[in-house]
């Protein structure tokens, strides 16, 4: 993907185009992190700079997970365009190639200088790029007035959104050893500690079956919600049932629209993603799994401090696995993380997306935050002294991460289309001092 968006980039007259390499994966032998892509469009002194970034990196996905078309291949079916990354991200990474394309063919100047920075560890925490941002910030990145991201979805299916808020990702895992090898359960079953079952006690215990998380000092570190902040929650436009629709299911916890926004935008959550090591095929295997290692995680908020979450994670896992009294060994660690980000959604650059998105949609953007993560927004507004925003093209129903991702084709045109628009708006708008 790297190579490819080089040579997607030099045939469309991007210049100064390097790939960044960041180096080997912490913990690993030889595991080269994938590079980090840098290309410029335009440097004129006269115009604004605009950072736009995306990754090209995607969730794993099998055609046995459930989809119903090869995920790795594009399928278009009526307004929809099957496939991994339809939607997260390189829908939206390749749009902005489409935005440079079409301004080459109708020969119309673009306004700004663009930075493009499209890097492959999103989904694994944004490895190595904290750091580059760091080395690059005046140097590569020297200038930069604004940064753009399209890597988040609407909230609902209808209505244009634009985003000022992620939650934190803190992964953890849970590492539990028992015996040297996976035993038979007849032979072995009541005679030793089996580690699935240390790990089931433990998961057990992270979260109530209401979701609520039990790990004392957490709940502690969130910003209180005050009364202006609740207000913002009355107006927004989100309909339970077509959430409902959506999830393919009645399964939400929350009984009104506010608790269950507020429960996805405002206050931390827990998730148990899978185990390793465990049985999972079909069938009726009799064994005790050796090892196991059971992931979880916990998406952040203000005011939690990641080291601070690290700490009253780790001492309440050993706490609970000590109360087991297993004579099996336990390790918890920390996988990767990123952090929150809230922004004022009313500043020059939030001006000019709500312009682009009249111009293109007709109506006026809702402003939401999102519950999912992009660990390194908060890196570009804090290291580059930057606003930043969230612009996204998909829509709440296009299953990121999930099976068959898509993204429709009108999606897909008018956001692109909404893309180009505010690098049109953002050259006119006032910078706020
Ligand atoms: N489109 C954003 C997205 O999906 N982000 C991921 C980032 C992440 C954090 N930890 C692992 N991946 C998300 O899960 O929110
Ligand atoms: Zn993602
Ligand atoms: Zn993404």
């Amino acid at each position: 993907m790297a190579h490819w968006l080089k040579s997607q980039l030099t045939k469309l007259g991007a210049t100064d185009i390097q790939l960044k390499d960041l180096g080997i994966q912490e913990h690993t032998k030889d595991l080269a992190l994938p590079p980090v892509v840098l290309a410029r469009f335009g440097t004129d002194a006269n115009k604004k700079n605009i950072l736009i970034y995306g990754h090209y990196d995607v969730q794993p996905a099998l055609k046995e997970d459930g989809w119903n078309t090869e995920p790795f291949e594009l399928v278009e079916q009526g307004d929809c365009l099957y496939g991994r990354g339809a939607t997260d991200d390189k829908g939206p990474v390749i749009s902005w190639l489409n935005i440079l394309q079409a301004h080459n063919e109708l020969k119309l100047e673009l306004p700004v200088n663009l930075v493009f920075c499209f890097e492959g560890m999103e989904e694994s925490g944004s490895l190595g790029l904290d750091d580059l941002i760091i080395a690059e910030k005046d140097k590569y990145f020297k200038g930069v007035d604004a940064v753009c991201i399209s890597d988040n979805y609407w909230l609902g299916t209808t209505h244009p959104v634009l985003t000022y808020g992620v939650r934190g990702c803190s992964y953890y895992s849970i590492t539990i050893s028992g015996p040297a090898a996976d035993l038979h359960s007849g032979l072995f079953g009541g005679v030793v500690h089996e580690p699935m079952i240390d790990l089931s006690h433990i998961f057990a215990k992270l979260t109530d079956p209401q979701g609520k998380i039990l790990i004392p000092g957490i709940k502690e570190m969130v910003a209180p919600l005050t009364p202006e902040e609740d207000k913002l929650y009355d107006t927004i436009n989100f309909d339970l049932e077509g959430f409902e629709q959506n999830i393919g299911s009645k399964t939400v916890l929350h009984d009104n629209v506010k608790d269950a926004l507020q429960a996805r935008w405002r206050y931390p959550s827990l998730s148990i993603h899978g185990v390793e090591g465990a049985f999972y095929n079909p069938g009726a295997k009799t064994v005790i799994p050796a090892k196991v290692v059971g992931k979880f995680s916990i998406r952040t908020v203000p005011n939690i401090e990641p080291r601070k979450l690290d700490e009253v994670v780790f001492k309440y896992v050993n706490e609970v696995f000590a109360s087991l009294k297993s004579k099996n060994t336990l390790k918890v660690e920390l996988v990767h993380d990123g952090d929150y980000w809230v922004s004022d959604p009313h500043n020059w650059s939030f001006r000019a997306a709500r312009k682009a998105t009249k111009a293109v949609w007709g109506v006026e953007p809702d402003l939401t935050r999102e519950g999912g993560s992009i660990p390194i927004t908060l890196s570009f507004q804090n290291n580059l002294n930057t606003s930043v925003i969230l612009l996204p093209m998909g829509r709440g129903d296009d299953g990121a991460h999930s099976t068959n991702e898509k993204i429709n084709v009108s999606n897909y045109i008018e956001g692109t289309k909404t893309l180009g628009s505010y690098l049109h708006f953002i050259a006119e708008e006032e910078k706020d001092a």
